[in-house]
């Protein structure tokens, strides 16, 4: 007699061995078993996990996805369930069966063509994300305050508090970035080489941190300052999955306890392929959310008013001429709408993408390699 094959995932062979023609019953609770884990990096189909009580010397997780999971997406951040083989021991392998509600997400679009569906794809950065650390140089690079326009606009999205982190203070003062964003009160750390870092540790404790910059801006050299261990944690989560060494776009790394302080130290993302955020997504009225100096005039636009220079009765141009906004900002705001659009000029906002890109995938394509 043939036997009758069913394809079963594992943890169906084996809740239920041997009862291979039962039908799967619908009531069952779905991984009951199922352990709960914090994705640290994405690597090509492989996600490298953490237990979320879990201390420094704890074993990471190696997983994949579970086929149930469909198309849905698995970013750094996420709080996930996992089943199978959870002991993190080498050449184990563990399935992702569960995605818990985000409380934010970091997204991006891709702006390697702007002007098409395909390069207009949204991609989700970064999943639970409770602080989004803007990281400047004063000077060697000079501050770009186009680039931080639009990274308050991403952080005011994901409902994410912005953190201005400004490096190179020994090179050149912060009074002008500053002053830029007076209306702002944005919150600020001063970054030289000799600085102890405690001011910032302090505003990173117990929270999810990700770290954006340009290149050359000395965020390498902040996350090492940070995580002195950090080189060798990112080399071992990226060299899990095919055995491949190959950058990833987010890492979670864990913050060392300080001494003194009690409690979660906290962690920070770094984002090295990430060199800015695209914003296609965002709406025209989200965006004006990263401008909170400017908000307030446009209560006295014309209904549907995009707000843009060729808007004859656009109230922000009066409210600038009175006075109460930096020009340069509407100049800003007006920069990243059109940019939006694919029209604007982008000058000095696109790096070179980082590779391993490719990873940050939306949820409408399916991961890589799987
Ligand atoms: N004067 C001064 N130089 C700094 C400071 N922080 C970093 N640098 C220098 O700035 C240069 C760039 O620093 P990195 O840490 O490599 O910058 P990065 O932002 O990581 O840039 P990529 O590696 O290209 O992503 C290095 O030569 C650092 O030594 C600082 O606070 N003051
Ligand atoms: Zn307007």
């Amino acid at each position: 007699m043939a036997t009758k094959r069913r394809e079963y995932d594992e943890d169906d062979v084996r809740v239920r061995p041997g009862k291979s023609s039962r039908p799967r019953t619908r009531t069952r609770p779905r991984h009951a078993e199922a352990v709960d884990g914090f994705v640290i990096a994405v690597d090509r189909g492989r996600y490298t996990c953490v237990r979320p009580d879990a201390g420094p010397d704890d074993p990471i997780i190696t997983a994949m996805r579970a086929r149930e999971l469909g198309r849905k997406s698995v970013v750094v951040g996420d709080r996930v369930g996992l089943v199978g083989d959870t002991s993190g021991a080498p050449g184990s392998l563990a399935r992702i069966v569960r995605i818990a509600e985000r409380r934010s997400v970091l997204r991006r679009t891709a702006e390697d063509d702007a002007t098409t569906a395909e390069g207009r794809l949204e991609r989700v950065v970064v999943a639970n994300a409770d602080q989004l650390v803007i990281v400047s140089a004063l000077a060697d690079p000079p501050p770009r305050t186009g680039f931080i326009d639009r990274c308050l606009v991403a952080a005011y999205d994901a409902d994410i508090e912005p953190l201005l982190c400004l490096t190179k203070a020994d090179l050149a003062g912060p009074e002008a970035v500053l002053g830029y964003y007076t209306e702002l009160e944005l919150p600020y750390v001063l970054i030289r080489p000799d600085s102890d870092l405690d001011a910032l540790r302090a505003l990173l404790a117990g929270r999810v941190s990700v770290l954006v910059g340009h290149s050359g801006v000395g965020k390498s050299t902040l996350v090492n300052r940070l995580v002195p261990e950090a080189e060798r944690a990112v080399g071992t989560v990226s060299a899990i999955g095919r055995g491949r060494h190959t950058s990833t776009s987010a890492v979670a790394l864990r913050l060392p306890p300080t001494t003194g302080a009690k409690g979660d130290p906290g962690w920070i993302v770094d984002t090295p392929g990430v060199r800015s955020f695209g914003l296609a997504h965002v709406s025209a009225e989200s965006l004006l959310h990263g401008f909170a100096d400017l908000v307030e005039a446009t209560v006295d636009c014309p209904a549907n008013c995009q707000h843009t220079a060729e808007e004859a009765h656009c109230a922000l141009d009066a409210w600038v001429a009175a006075g109460k906004a930096d020009p340069r900002r509407l100049a800003s705001y007006r920069r990243l709408l059109a940019s939006r659009s694919g029209e604007g000029d982008q000058r000095g906002e696109v790096d070179h993408r980082g590779p391993g890109e490719g990873d940050q995938r939306g949820p409408d394509a399916p991961p890589a390699g799987s």
